[in-house]
C-alpha cells in the first residue's frame, strides 16, 4: 500500500524521494524516560492509600500517568496497530466508508454532535486525521463495518473496522472501569456530595478517538497536530505510541509528555474542574508534529449524565449539553472555544 495515498491530500509529500528517517528516533528506553519526566504517577491498585497523591496531581498538574491499570499491554499494542492499519487505507475509502455511527475527520478535532468537522476559521489546519467512535454504538457496527463494500480496498476498510470494533469493545470496558475508580477517589478527595456527584460521570457517554498525526517531511518542521486546548470531558484517558509530541502547559511553559509503553495518561477535563470548584485543573495541552514518523494515539473521553446539573460555587449551574452547545457556537462565530469562563459567576 502506497502510504501517501492514505493521507488527506494537503498532508501528502510533493513527489520526490522519501526523506531519510533516523533509525533510532523516538526509541528511548522507559527508564530514561521516567527519570526525565516530572509528570506524577498514580498506581491504580493503591488508590486507597494514594488518594492524596491523586488529589495533588489533579491540583498541581491536571494530568498524571496511571500504572497498574489492569489493561493488558498486548491489548494497547494491538489497538494502536489496528488503528494504524485502518489509517493506512486509501483516503477516499476512509472518507466513503467510515460513516455513522463512526465519523472520519481530518484537519481539526472539533466535530458537531452529528460528527462533521467544525473548522472555525481562526485556527489553521491541524496536522491530524481521526476516527470518532461512540462506544455505546459499537454493537451497531456489524461485521459489515461502518459502511458498504465495493472494491478490495473497501473490503479492507470493512475488515479493519470489524477487528477494531472487537478490540474496542474490550478496551471500552477497561477504560470505563478505570474512569469509575479514579472518579470515585477524586470525588472522595474533593468531598463532593454523593447525592450530586453520582450523576457526574456516566459511562454510557464514553467515546474513543483514534488519531494519526502524519509526519511532516519538511526538515526541521514543527507542525501543530492539535492546537492548545483543554478537554471538555470529566476525564480523558490517552494511550499513545512511542513517537511522542503531546505537551502540556504548566508554569508558563510547555512540558513534553514522554511516551511510556505501558502507562496511560489521564487528564482532568473542564467538567471536573467545574465540579471541583476550580481546585483541579483542566490542563491546557497540545500535540506537536516534529518527528519523521507518523504518530498514533487512542483517546477515551467520558462525560456527566445528560441531565446532570453541575453545581459549584464558581459557576452557574449547567449541564454538559449547555456547555457543548456554547462551545459549538463559539467555534462557529469566534473560531475558538472559550470554555469554562462562559459559565463563571462574576
Ligand atoms: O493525541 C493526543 O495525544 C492528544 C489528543 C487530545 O488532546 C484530544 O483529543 O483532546
Ligand atoms: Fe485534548
Amino acid at each position: 500500500m502506497e502510504l501517501q495515498s492514505s493521507y488527506p491530500p494537503p498532508f501528502r509529500r510533493p513527489s520526490g524521494p522519501a526523506p531519510a528517517v533516523a533509525p533510532d528516533e523516538g526509541s528511548r528506553t522507559t527508564n530514561q524516560i521516567q527519570e526525565q519526566d516530572p509528570i506524577p504517577v498514580v498506581d491504580l491498585q493503591r488508590l486507597d492509600v494514594e488518594g492524596e497523591r491523586l488529589g495533588e496531581a489533579c491540583r498541581a498538574w491536571g494530568i498524571f500517568r496511571v500504572v497498574n491499570h489492569g489493561v493488558p499491554l498486548d491489548l494497547l499494542t494491538r489497538l494502536r496497530d489496528r488503528a494504524r492499519r485502518l489509517f493506512s487505507l486509501p483516503f477516499e475509502s476512509k472518507q466513503a466508508l467510515l460513516v455513522a455511527p463512526l465519523s472520519y475527520f481530518w484537519g481539526t478535532p472539533v466535530l458537531t454532535p452529528s460528527g462533521s468537522a467544525l473548522l472555525g476559521g481562526a485556527q489553521g489546519v491541524n496536522w491530524v486525521e481521526g476516527l470518532n467512535v461512540p462506544l455505546g454504538q459499537l454493537p451497531l457496527l456489524g461485521d459489515g463495518g461502518g459502511g458498504g463494500g465495493g472494491g478490495d480496498d473497501d473490503d479492507e476498510v470493512v475488515t479493519a473496522v470489524a477487528s477494531l470494533r472487537n478490540l474496542l469493545q474490550v478496551y471500552g470496558v477497561h477504560l470505563a472501569r478505570i474512569a469509575k475508580l479514579l472518579f470515585r477517589a477524586m470525588a472522595e478527595d474533593l468531598r463532593l456530595d454523593p447525592a450530586h456527584s453520582k450523576s457526574y460521570l456516566s459511562e454510557s457517554t464514553g467515546f474513543v478517538r483514534l488519531y494519526r498525526y502524519p509526519h511532516c517531511s519538511k526538515a526541521g518542521s514543527d507542525m501543530s497536530g492539535m492546537e492548545a486546548h483543554s478537554d471538555s470531558s470529566v476525564l480523558s484517558i490517552l494511550c499513545q505510541d512511542e513517537v511522542g509530541g503531546l505537551e502540556l502547559y504548566k508554569d508558563e511553559q510547555w512540558v513534553q509528555v514522554q511516551p511510556v509503553p505501558d502507562a496511560l495518561i489521564v487528564n482532568v477535563g473542564d467538567m471536573l474542574q467545574a465540579m471541583s470548584d476550580d481546585e483541579y485543573i483542566s490542563v491546557k495541552h497540545r500535540v506537536k508534529v516534529k518527528k519523521p514518523q507518523d504518530r498514533t494515539s487512542v483517546c477515551y473521553f467520558v462525560f456527566p449524565g445528560q441531565d446532570s446539573v453541575i453545581r459549584s460555587s464558581k459557576y452557574r449551574p449547567f449541564t454538559y449539553g449547555d456547555f457543548q452547545a456554547q462551545v459549538q457556537q463559539d467555534v462557529k462565530t469566534l473560531g475558538f472555544k472559550v470554555g469554562l469562563p462562559r459559565f463563571k459567576l462574576d
